[in-house]
């Protein structure tokens, strides 16, 4: 379990105080084999919060607890064997390109004081994990992006880490590419059981693989959760923004339109035929989408209602049926994310 514990950061900057507030009380709670993402627009302290966590930065106060371990205090020999228990993908990849793919993978095993046979063995076994088996003697230059970013997770593996960070990871690949990095991710999650910690911007990378989510907002985290509770729960402006259905295009006021969301197998089944028998009043679809979240289907329509329509009947129906969930008027725009 990774503990983030009232995390601050400040910078010296040019702000009234001469300092900026990056982190400003970061809490949060990811279990043990998650795969969960952190979100946010730019500037609310994604990166910092990466580089926290990875110990490239220290934290101003607070804590990060590893296992129980706290690793904001530690300095020196204790630093770097810390810093072994996580490993780092980045967006750019960061391979040596002097060195050929098998030498990048055995790179950080060199750093540890592997001796050569162990870490030969150990990096053929992981570029067959990742799906470059006999791509060793090949350069970087020589790899697609989706490849080097393979190596870039074999790299990162190499020293058996308890932790993934996986910073904007897939940034720099195109949709399809993107899709098969994200499931090897998924896959390493499942088979080693190692814990993954994704900073994106893309709701894709969410819906593809996350369990569990944080958003950030001017250094704060503002909502957190089970991704399919976040996506059920009306209030939640990152669960609008992952299986969103625009705004009513007719009124533009949402006076009398509702947002329900049909979690499960029921996003296919006959819930809106049900719901007018129900009310007894005319229903306007105004938008609508179902996406394919994790392995949950989520339906969700913006419904115009008659003027007038009895809101409790609506809210009664909607009551009486676990799966659906309903939210009145227009939903708020999320900046910062891309599909
Ligand atoms: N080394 C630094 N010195 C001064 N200010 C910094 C430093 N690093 C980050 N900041 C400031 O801290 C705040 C948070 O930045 P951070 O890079 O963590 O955000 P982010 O969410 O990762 O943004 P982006 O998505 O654009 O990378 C910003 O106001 C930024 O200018």
């Amino acid at each position: 379990m990774i503990v983030v514990e009232n995390l601050v950061k400040t910078f010296p900057g040019a702000g009234r105080s001469g300092k900026v507030a990056a982190l400003r009380g970061v809490s949060l709670e990811i279990p043990d084999g998650e795969i969960y993402g952190i979100v946010g627009p730019s500037g609310s302290g994604k990166s910092t919060l990466l580089r926290c966590l990875n110990l490239l930065e220290r934290p101003t106060s607070g804590r990060i607890l590893l296992g129980g371990d706290d690793l904001s205090t530690l300095s020196g020999a204790e630093l770097r064997a810390a810093r072994r228990r996580i490993g780092t993908v980045f967006q750019q990849f960061n391979l040596l390109h002097s060195r050929t793919v098998i030498r990048n993978v055995e790179f950080p095993l060199e750093v540890a004081g592997i001796d050569k046979e162990q870490r030969r063995k150990r990096a053929l076994e992981l570029l067959d994990l990742v799906g470059l088996a006999g791509k060793g003697e090949s350069y970087p230059s020589q790899l697609s992006g989706g490849q080097q970013q393979r190596v870039g997770i074999a790299r990162a593996l190499a020293v058996e880490p308890e932790v993934l960070l996986c910073d904007e990871a897939t940034s720099a690949l195109d949709p399809d590419t993107t899709d098969q990095v994200l499931d090897l991710v998924a896959e390493v999650n499942r088979r080693l059981g190692v814990t993954v910690v994704v900073i994106t911007h893309e709701l894709g990378v969410l819906r593809r693989i996350c369990s569990s989510a944080a958003r950030l907002a001017a250094g704060q985290v503002v909502e957190t959760g089970r991704i399919v509770d976040l996506v059920a729960d009306p209030e939640s402006a990152l669960g609008h923004a992952l299986v969103p259905v625009g705004t009513d295009p007719s009124t533009g006021s949402g006076a009398d339109t509702a947002l329900v969301t049909a979690i499960g197998d029921a996003a296919h089944g006959p819930w809106l035929a049900e719901m007018i028998r129900a009310i007894d009043a005319d229903i306007a679809v105004v938008g609508g989408r179902v996406e394919q979240v994790g392995s949950v289907t989520v339906g969700r329509m913006r419904l115009r209602f008659t003027a007038g329509t009895d809101r409790a009947l609506i809210e009664g129906f909607v009551a009486e049926r676990p799966y659906l969930s309903l939210a009145w008027g227009t939903e708020a725009e999320l900046e910062g994310l891309t599909e």
